[in-house]
């Protein structure tokens, strides 16, 4: 794996080292991000390798959530370019972008974001769902999925009547339903207890090698550092030293 300068590898690099020939999945050249007279970020400078786990740390306003929003292409950066899969993305229109995001990205929100009308399976579904009718290839394939995020037995189970780590598996299967090359995660152990933290990122680790889905991460959970591969550590919107923990 080609480290960056200024950040740490973590165990279980070995795995990301292995795929680390391939073009980043995302690379970032001096991307900066103002919002009016706040610099939020400036001059990042990051690869983020296929079959990474990849944490982005750092204190309240470092701009953990502005880095990966422009990673996930839910952004724009003020400057800087993006590349995603090898693809430049400045000349992308924003139909450009979310075709990019649709097709290569999926999301597991702090909050989940699911929809509280519908069950289990039709939370998975959703995004399939959005461009088009499902096949029963597709929905066999979100049985499956929510079979493997354990969450067998609770296909038609609403999300009101789940607890919050259930909940966040069918996040984390919806994710996955349209094989995105890569996956973001904002905060995924912070709604969660101590056994549930481990769980859940013993979760994420199995995907990450069964499915070669690359994820990146933001946290302040120091739980959950030991199951990624690198982490980068941010301090007032600029790339600081790597981790170490
Ligand atoms: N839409 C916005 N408009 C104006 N300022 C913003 C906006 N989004 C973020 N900021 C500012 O950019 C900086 C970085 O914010 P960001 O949310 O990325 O930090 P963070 O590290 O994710 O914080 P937290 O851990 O509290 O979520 C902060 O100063 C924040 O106030």
């Amino acid at each position: 794996m080609k480290l960056e300068p200024r950040e740490t590898a973590l165990p279980g690099a070995d795995i990301a080292s292995a795929a680390s020939c391939a073009a980043p999945v995302v690379r970032l050249r001096g991307v900066g991000k103002t919002y009016g007279q706040i610099h939020a970020l400036a001059d990042i400078h990051l690869d983020v390798q296929a079959g990474e786990m990849l944490a982005i740390v750092g204190p309240s306003g470092s701009g953990k959530t502005t880095l990966l929003n422009l990673i996930g292409l839910l952004d724009k950066p003020s400057t800087g370019a993006i590349e995603v899969l090898g693809e430049p993305t400045a000349c992308l229109s924003a139909a450009g972008y979310a075709r990019r995001r649709q097709s290569s990205i999926g999301f597991v929100f702090q909050s989940y974001n699911l929809i509280p009308v519908l069950d289990a399976l039709d939370n998975v579904l959703l995004p399939l769902r959005l461009g088009g009718r499902t096949s029963a290839a597709q929905t066999a394939q979100a049985r499956e999925l929510l079979d493997e995020v354990g969450l067998d037995g609770h296909h038609h189970k609403r999300p009101d009547r789940m607890s919050g780590g259930q909940r966040q598996r069918v996040a984390i299967a919806r994710a996955l339903i349209a094989k995105p090359s890569l996956v973001i995660a904002d905060e995924p152990t912070a709604s969660l207890d101590g056994g549930n933290v481990h769980a859940a990122m013993q979760l994420f680790q199995r995907l990450n090698r069964t499915h070669s889905v690359t994820f990146v991460f933001s946290t302040h959970d120091e739980r959950a550092l030991s199951y990624m591969t690198r982490s980068i550590r941010l301090c007032d919107g600029h790339v600081r030293d790597g981790d170490k923990r």
